[in-house]
C-alpha cells in the first residue's frame, strides 16, 4: 500500500503547527536531549507527494516496530524560504505482518522485513539526499516482552541493515521506546491537532491507545487531588505557553489487546505451550485451532463442556484486569480519545464506520459484547477472539482504569487527516535532535 496523505484544506489547520511547535520546544526542556529550537513553527499537514519533490525538500524515515506488525514512514518537508521554517509535505507509508518480535529465534530473517520496507525508501527519497536523510526504528511492547538477548541481537541486525543503507544512520538510530514516550507523543499530537494546546480556554483531551502487547493511558490531570493521589513515576512535567503541564501517562506492558488474550487463556507466561491445550468461556463451544503471537504457537479452544457466553467470559477476564491498574478518580466524568484497537474492534462490529470514526460510550463497548458473546455462532465469520476482545475492552475501560459506563470515547484514526500516532512526533524529535534544518 503506497499513501500520500491529503490535507482536507490547508486553512483549516494552518494555525495549529504554531502550537505544535511550541509544545515540542516545551518538552524538550524537560527531555534534556531534545533540542528548543522551533523549526517546524510552519508545519501544517500534507498536501502532496513526495513525487513533487524540489530542490528545498528533505525527508525523515521512522520505523514502527510494533508487536503485531513492522510500519515505515517516509515524511517529506519542504523548506519554502529561509526565514520560513519547513513545513510537512506527505507521507509514503508501508506496513507488514507480523512484527519483529515474531523473529526472536531468526533475527536476521526479521531484520530483512525491515530491509523490505526500507527499499521503498530508496525509491522514494531522490539519491542526492540520501545520504541527509536519517532513518530511525523504534521498537515497542513487542520487543520490550522478549528476552534482553533475543532483543538486542534483533536490534543489531536491523542495525546492520540501516548502515548498508545509503542514509544516515543516527547514533541511537534503533531502540525500544520508553512506554511513556508513545503515551505523551500521542496526546501531543491529538491536542495539537484538535486546536487544545492554543488560547485561553483549553480543555484538553485525555488520550488511550490500546496496542497488541502494551496499552497507554495520558490526560493533563485538572485537580491537585489527582497529583497528590498519583504514584510520581505516572507523572511526566514539561512547559508550553509559558505554562507547566503535568501530564499523567502510563504503558501497562502485557495489557495489550494481543497479549491480555494470552492472560485470559492464562497461557502468558507459561514456560512450556507446546502441546497445551487454553480453554475459554469467551471463545465458540467447538472451537479448537492454533494461534502465533510473539514467535511462539499457542493451541486453544471453547469450554467444550463447560459454560460460554458474556457472564462467564466477564468473570474470566476480570482476573486479568481487577486491582491491576491504577485508578485516577479524575477520570470517570472526562471524556477519552481512543485509538489502535479501540477503534478497530468498534469498526469490527459496526459500532463505527471505519472512516469517520465516532463517539462511544463506555456501555455500547459492553453492549455489544453481550451481543457477540451471547451468539457467538452468528459471528462465527468474523474472529474467533471477537467476543474475548470486545469483553477485554469492556473490563480494562470499567474495572481497569475505573470509566463510568457513560463515559465518552471519540474513536479516532486520524484528526485532519493526520495520523493519531506517536511516529509523526517521533521524527520531530528525529530532525530536531540532528539539527536538519535549511
Ligand atoms: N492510527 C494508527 N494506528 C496504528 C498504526 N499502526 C498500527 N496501528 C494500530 O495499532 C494496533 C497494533 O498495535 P501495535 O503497534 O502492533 O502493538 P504495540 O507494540 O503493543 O503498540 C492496531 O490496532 C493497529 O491498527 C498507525 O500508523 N496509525
Ligand atoms: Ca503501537
Amino acid at each position: 500500500m503506497l499513501n500520500c496523505l491529503r490535507s482536507p484544506g490547508k486553512m483549516a489547520v494552518s494555525r495549529l503547527p504554531f502550537f505544535l511547535a511550541l509544545a515540542f520546544s516545551s518538552l524538550s526542556f524537560v527531555l534534556s536531549h531534545w533540542n528548543r529550537e522551533m523549526w517546524f513553527q510552519d508545519f501544517f499537514p500534507p498536501n502532496m507527494c513526495p513525487i513533487n519533490a524540489k530542490d528545498n525538500t528533505f525527508y525523515g524515515i521512522m520505523f514502527d516496530a510494533g508487536s503485531t506488525g513492522t510500519r515505515i514512514h517516509i515524511y517529506t518537508f519542504v523548506q519554502k524560504s529561509p526565514e520560513n521554517l519547513p513545513e510537512l509535505e506527505g507521507e509514503i507509508f508501508e506496513s507488514v505482518k507480523p512484527g519483529l518480535s515474531a523473529y526472536a529465534d531468526q533475527p536476521e530473517k526479521g531484520a530483512e522485513t525491515v530491509k523490505r520496507l526500507l527499499d521503498m525508501a530508496i525509491d522514494a527519497v531522490p539519491p542526492h539526499l540520501w545520504k541527509k536523510t536519517p532513518v530511525v526504528l523504534k521498537a515497542t511492547a513487542g520487543l520490550r516482552l522478549l528476552s534482553e538477548e533475543k532483543a538486542q541481537s534483533l536490534l543489531l541486525e536491523v542495525r546492520e541493515v540501516f548502515e548498508e543503507s545509503p542514509f544516515l544512520v543516527p547514533e541511537d538510530s534503533v531502540s525500544i521506546m520508553d512506554g511513556s514516550y508513545e503515551g505523551i507523543l500521542a496526546w501531543i499530537t491529538v491536542n495539537f491537532l484538535t486546536g487544545q494546546l492554543s488560547g485561553q480556554n483549553q480543555h484538553t483531551v485525555g488520550t488511550l491507545d490500546l496496542g497488541g502487547a502494551s496499552t497507554q493511558i495520558t490526560f493533563l490531570p485538572r485537580f491537585e487531588e489527582t497529583l497528590k493521589e498519583t504514584p510520581g513515576d505516572f507523572l511526566t512535567s514539561f512547559e508550553m505557553f509559558n505554562s507547566t503541564y503535568k501530564l499523567y501517562t502510563h504503558s501497562y506492558l502485557g495489557f495489550g489487546l494481543k497479549a491480555a488474550r494470552l492472560a485470559i487463556l492464562g497461557a502468558l507466561n507459561v514456560e512450556a505451550v507446546d502441546g497445551q491445550m487454553f480453554r475459554s468461556s469467551c471463545l465458540p463451544k467447538q472451537l479448537e485451532a492454533e494461534w502465533h503471537f510473539g514467535g511462539v504457537k499457542y493451541q486453544y479452544g471453547g469450554n467444550k463442556e463447560g459454560e460460554t457466553g458474556f457472564k462467564p467470559c466477564y468473570l474470566e477476564v476480570l482476573k486479568v484486569v481487577k486491582g491491576k491498574l491504577h485508578q485516577p478518580d479524575e477520570i470517570r466524568g472526562s471524556s477519552f480519545y481512543a485509538f489502535s484497537y479501540y477503534y478497530d474492534r468498534a469498526v469490527d462490529t459496526n459500532l463505527i464506520d471505519y472512516e469517520k470514526g465516532g463517539v462511544l460510550e463506555v456501555r455500547d463497548f459492553e453492549r455489544k459484547a453481550e451481543e457477540v458473546c451471547d451468539n457467538m455462532e452468528k459471528y462465527n465469520s468474523s474472529s474467533p477472539f471477537l467476543c474475548m476482545d470486545l469483553v477485554y475492552i469492556t473490563a480494562l475501560l470499567k474495572e481497569g482504569f475505573g470509566f463510568r459506563d457513560n463515559t465518552l470515547l471519540q474513536l479516532t484514526k486520524k484528526v485532519n487527516n493526520v495520523e493519531t500516532s506517536w511516529t509523526l512526533g517521533a521524527t520531530f524529535h528525529l530532525l530536531q535532535s540532528l539539527g536538519i534544518t535549511y
